[in-house]
């Protein structure tokens, strides 16, 4: 039987498969509201049979954007316009989710597009903040204000605020940015953490931020609804976080009320050499703390043939997929992949209107 078309049920939400499309930022909202573009977006995965859709980083304050086009729900006003995209998720098959972001030192800069550099203050940018005052580098050279601890408190309340405000839009996954060098993960590398206080220093210190936040999150996203986490797991560099750490820390994490570790890696540091880069690159990270954390997994990272994630899954190396590039290439990867699979009702997947189309 294919596994990769089998229900997952995480609390009280089932996902139809274990087909996920990964959060992948857009740059193309406007003060953080989504529009037509995402509708379309998120939608035609919707319809091509995605069991999970999860909207992009969703910054939590403008200054958590990593762009000025970046998506938002720093609001109230959000809570609509991002309703209606859960409804459309929702009303064609899939759960919608949500990922809540803040981009720390990485913030105030251009589209990918655009130069993906940091802009300044007097061309529409802002003053960044993170752990320390010290700059990711190359083409984000701007040095972020060191936080303090009000500033912490004060961005947790944010996470928490921008939570409420996804459960009012009627999403029903939540995941907690925690990797890609964005806000969390610069607390919890010695990269870019050089702090002195409870949040610097030691490995307890360097997660406080993390399990603060998750646990605050976690208080007022509902205990029958699943709430994930995406964590890179290492920084593929002496003197960055390790596996073993991030075992460690997926453990409090469970402990605190996490469903689900999306695992991922990197981006804390720019010139990073030692990416191992090939297919399902991730796999054996997420086996390996799914197992030692006793905790479902998921994860992206050059996924991209149906047998391969079919294999992922009835491995057990993680619970669901997470398709990133290869579903921006191909909305209808589900209903192709259960064609390749030979599933009896691939020819389901499709939407009612597109019967007549299923071969
Ligand atoms: C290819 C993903 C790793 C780097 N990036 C992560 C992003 C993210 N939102 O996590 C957006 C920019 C690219």
């Amino acid at each position: 039987m294919t596994k990769l078309f089998q229900p997952l049920t995480i609390k009280d939400v089932t996902m139809r498969n274990r087909i996920a499309v990964s959060p992948m930022c857009q740059y193309s909202s406007n003060d953080g509201m989504p529009n037509d573009w995402h509708l379309v977006h998120l939608g035609s995965r919707a319809v091509g049979g995605a069991g999970l859709v999860v909207v992009e980083a969703t910054a939590v304050s403008p200054e958590g954007r990593i762009s000025p086009a970046d998506s938002g729900i720093y609001t109230d006003d959000h809570v609509e316009p991002f309703a209606k995209i859960a409804r459309f998720l929702e009303g064609h098959g899939a759960v919608a989710g949500i990922q809540l972001a803040h981009a720390g030192r990485k913030a105030s800069v251009r589209k990918p597009w655009e130069g993906d550099n940091s802009i300044d203050s007097d061309q529409g940018g802002w003053d960044t903040i993170a752990p320390s005052a010290i700059a990711f580098g190359e083409n984000i050279p701007k040095v972020p204000c060191e936080m303090s601890v009000d500033d912490i408190k004060r961005v947790q309340s944010h996470f928490v605020d921008s939570a409420k405000r996804a459960l009012a839009a009627g999403f029903r996954f939540l995941e907690i940015h925690f990797a890609h060098g964005y806000l969390a993960h610069e607390f919890y590398s010695p990269l870019s953490n050089k702090r002195d206080d409870e949040y610097g220093g030691s490995f307890e210190n360097r997660i406080r931020f993390l399990t603060e936040t998750f646990a605050a999150v976690r208080e007022v996203w509902p205990a029958h609804l699943p709430l994930a986490a995406r964590l890179s797991v290492t920084d593929w560099v002496e003197g960055g976080v390790t596996i073993e750490e991030s075992i460690e820390l997926t453990k409090r994490l469970k402990s605190a009320g996490l469903d689900m570790l999306d695992v991922s890696h990197g981006f804390v540091i720019p010139g990073v050499d030692a990416v191992p880069w090939s297919p399902g690159m991730m796999l054996p990270h997420a086996d390996q703390i799914g197992r030692e954390a006793e905790i479902l997994t998921t994860t992206s990272w050059l996924i991209t043939k149906p047998q391969q994630a079919e294999d992922a899954i009835a491995s057990g190396q993680v619970d669901m997929v997470m398709l990133a590039r290869e579903i921006l290439r191909d909305p209808y990867w589900p209903y192709h992949a259960a064609k390749e699979l030979a599933v009896p009702t691939a020819s389901e997947i499709l939407p009612v209107q597109y019967a007549r189309a299923a071969k």
